[in-house]
């Protein structure tokens, strides 16, 4: 196959899109000679949203669909796409978003929060579109290869993060519910033949509502049904609120509102409602002509608390200390600021949040900014227990040892929606006692629940061809890096066990013999992988998207100090790559750091990776033997740039995002010019090499010297791109020699 050699590059938001602001125009100057193009899609929320609203804006101001060019272009065996990490807006995000842009001078209709009639609705509905995690859902039309490359982990060895000791006697722990959830509950079929599904609700006064109607559906296709009682969830929160203030530990709660955007808002809400309930049910009447939604925390309250006239504000104030007074410390996101575990969804997610808390000793933050041991709250029983497992070991025998400890790499199943993260348009909260029906075309009825009113009932499809590539990328992996590779599935559930019975039946197409392959529940999987992490060796992890998740950030977390160090492909089903950099967040509070001090921590070495595999990638596919040579090139400097040591320092003084950045361009020019595959090449980058080699010490001080003050980047959703540019491209010596280039 030959084709123009193109890699589209997004911009998406937070400190990744600052970041790119300066190690973008370093890209693009590297790859032109080698005739490749750089393009770059708009997927941030704010681009998200102005794309789907080119009816209110100047012709001037409207955005093209990016996110759907990608989604298409990913079906295609000609994407090489290199995704940063984006905001997955919760409500309060998507409200700071909308109003920034409004200021910006875009007509946008507010967010009808209760939508009142057709406009309303439709409004809404496209709003709804840009909100939680839509993106990675629609580009991620492969399944995914998660891991740190051995460059990263003898890194990681040498230059050891800090980690937070563990004591036996600590009172952390893990609290999930016991029945009424949805593991409890789960259902699943595998379909026979291909047919169109609908989804029924039956009211015990008879009446039926339809949910949903023509799911088509394939052959092979596993879809399950589950249900939450929220009943049962209140029961459950209200003990663990007692149980925390007994034992003296501060109560967290741990959920994925932005993935799971549906189900989990709702869940969080419940949480808020029980934890406030003195201050909510007195008030019910006040807060609902306010528009207090549970669901968006209680910062929510906080927020509209100042439309109140004040004689009623003091009152609900006053009854929010009494809460606090007679309620366990919550665990805090931010203690200076009065911000607690309960105020945002999206402010705690459960992959990032969790391993954060196991490395600082099982603690988080109280009121007083001091570490205490904490009851992490994740009601639903599929997959808490694995934090529970690790905490228990860490108990036994003290905090893991990034010196010494292996890697557990993942192969994870995701693709085309698959698995919970792709429910969202099949769950209901239930608005009648009743009963939930899922029926074929002939009128089969696949699955039913009994259901009570306020009830989250949600529905998931795992398509066949994603598992057969799962499969086979999980073999290929054990294969190539002798690594025994466990398919984390777990017998009690039957989703899991339509999925081991596939993989029982998918390895016999492949070879093999000599690996180590084997089927554990999570639990019994991660301690498998423990007991050999602590003894230096490595297990790859077979996953589901929801411990592909999890996995991929509670991992190189204990073992690199953050999941931005990870490489994470995607190979997409039909031949083209998604290059992922790293696997954690957005990062919002190196946005704070970098407008307050001009000092962005973010680490870009998953960007690095990610290119050099996106180089790679476009060399085998496109047979441009100067891909080829820039990848080998790049690789070469990223083991360079790890063994100098060259990531952002925490704090101003230090080099940081752009120090890194320049770090990197030397190496890469270094070995562009050392190289002799390639003559032209050679030629092209020698004087750059010897220009920023000359010139280190004076780049260096130039990028230093801006540190230390506040500077304006024009907006947080949608910043200024010519300010962004100053600010992220601060040396003039740099920028010089990359545009003589
Ligand atoms: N692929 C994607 O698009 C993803 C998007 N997200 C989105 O990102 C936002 C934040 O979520 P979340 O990941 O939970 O929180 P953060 O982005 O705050 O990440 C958690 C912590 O990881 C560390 N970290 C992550 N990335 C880097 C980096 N490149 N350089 C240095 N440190 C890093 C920091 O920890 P410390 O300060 O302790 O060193 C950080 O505080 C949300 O909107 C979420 O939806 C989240 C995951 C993936
Ligand atoms: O899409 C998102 O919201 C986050 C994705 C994520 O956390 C991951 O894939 O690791
Ligand atoms: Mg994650």
């Amino acid at each position: 196959m030959s084709n123009a050699p193109k890699i589209l590059y997004t911009l998406t938001d937070e400190a990744p899109f600052l970041a790119t602001a300066s190690l973008l125009p370093i890209i693009e100057a590297y790859t032109a000679p080698a005739g490749i193009t750089v393009e770059t899609r708009d997927i941030s929320l704010a681009g998200r949203i102005l794309s789907h609203f080119p009816d209110f804006l100047r012709d001037d101001q409207k955005v093209a669909d990016d996110l759907a060019e990608l989604g298409q272009l990913a079906t295609t065996p000609e994407a090489n796409i290199i995704k940063l990490p984006n905001i997955s807006a919760s409500v309060p995000q998507l409200l700071a978003a909308i109003k920034e842009l409004q200021q910006q001078g875009y007509a946008l209709p507010d967010y009808p929060e209760e939508p009142r009639g057709e406009r309303d609705n439709e409004i809404k509905a496209r709003y709804d579109r840009t909100k939680g995690s839509a993106v990675n859902p629609v580009l991620r039309e492969g399944n995914s290869d998660r891991r740190a490359p051995a460059s990263v982990k003898a890194y990681a060895r040498k230059h050891p993060h800090k980690m937070g000791a563990w004591s036996s006697d600590s009172k952390s722990h893990v609290a999930h519910m016991d029945a009424g959830d949805f593991y409890g509950s789960e259902q699943s079929a595998v379909i026979a033949q291909p047919t169109t599904l609908k989804i029924e609700m039956i009211g015990s006064d008879g009446r039926s509502q339809m949910l949903k109607t023509g799911l088509k559906v394939k052959a092979g296709e596993v879809v399950d049904a589950s249900v939450m009682s929220t009943q049962a969830l209140g029961e459950f929160v209200d003990a663990q609120i007692d149980d925390a203030r007994a034992q003296g530990v501060l109560f967290s709660l741990h959920l994925k509102a932005t993935m799971m955007k549906v189900s989990d808002p709702i869940m969080f809400g419940v949480v808020v409602k029980r934890f406030y309930d003195q201050v909510l049910s007195k008030h019910a009447a006040v807060l609902e002509q306010i528009g207090f939604d549970a669901n968006n925390g209680i910062g929510d309250l906080a927020a509209r608390l100042p439309s109140l006239p004040a004689d009623q504000r003091a009152a609900i104030e006053a009854e929010l200390a009494a809460v606090y007074a007679t309620r366990p410390g919550l665990a805090m996101v931010n203690s200076d600021k009065g911000i607690t575990n309960l105020h945002v969804p999206s402010d705690v997610i459960v992959d990032a949040s969790m391993p954060a808390m196991i490395r600082d000793s099982g603690r988080m933050w109280n009121a007083e900014g001091k570490l205490q041991d904490t009851k992490a709250v994740i009601p639903d029983r599929c997959y808490a227990g694995i934090y529970q497992a690790v905490i228990d070991d860490c108990r036994a025998h003290g905090a893991f040892d990034p010196a010494t400890m292996g890697s557990v790499p993942n192969v994870g199943l995701m693709a085309q929606k698959a698995e919970e993260y792709g429910s969202h348009d099949k769950t209901f909260q239930i608005a009648a006692d009743g009963t939930v029906r899922v029926s074929d075309d002939a009128g089969h009825v696949l699955m039913e629940h009994a259901v009570k009113a306020g009830d989250i009932w949600r529905m998931c499809q795992t398509k066949d061809a994603p598992i057969q590539d799962w499969v086979k990328l999980a073999v290929n992996r054990a294969r190539l890096s002798h690594t025994p590779a466990v398919f984390w599935l777990d017998s009690a559930r039957a989703h899991d066990r339509n999925v081991i019975a596939k993989v029982e039946q998918y390895l016999k197409d492949h070879d093999t013999s000599g690996l180590d392959i084997r089927i554990l529940s999570p639990v019994e999987a991660m301690k498998f992988s423990l007991t050999r992490i602590r003894q230096g060796q490595d297990t790859i992890s077979c996953t589901g998207n929801v411990l592909r998740d999890y996995l991929t950030d509670l991992f190189p977390i204990m073992e690199l100090g953050t999941s931005a160090k990870m490489l994470s492909i995607v190979p997409l089903m039909n031949g083209g790559g998604l290059f992922e950099t790293g696997a954690g967040g957005s990062a919002p509070k190196h946005v704070q750091q970098f407008v307050e001090e001009d000092y962005l921590r973010w680490d870009s070495l998953g960007e690095f990776l990610a290119l050099a595999a996106s180089l790679e990638h476009l060399a085998e596919t496109t047979g441009n033997a100067r891909a080829k040579v820039l990848a080998d090139a790049l690789d070469a400097a990223n083991a360079k740039f790890l063994d100098t040591d060259k990531s952002p320092s925490r704090k101003v003084g230090g080099i940081d995002n752009r120090g890194s950045h320049f770090y990197l361009a030397m190496y890469w020019a270094q070995a562009l010019a050392a190289q002799s595959d390639d003559a032209a090449l050679q030629t092209k980058f020698a004087p750059l090499a010897q220009a920023l080699t000359v010139n280190e010490a004076k780049i260096v001080a130039e990028l230093i010297a801006v540190q230390g003050k506040p500077v304006d980047i024009g907006g947080y959703y949608k910043p200024d791109m010519a300010k962004l540019s100053v600010a992220m491209r601060p040396s003039a010596t740099l920028n010089a020699a990359l545009a003589a280039l």
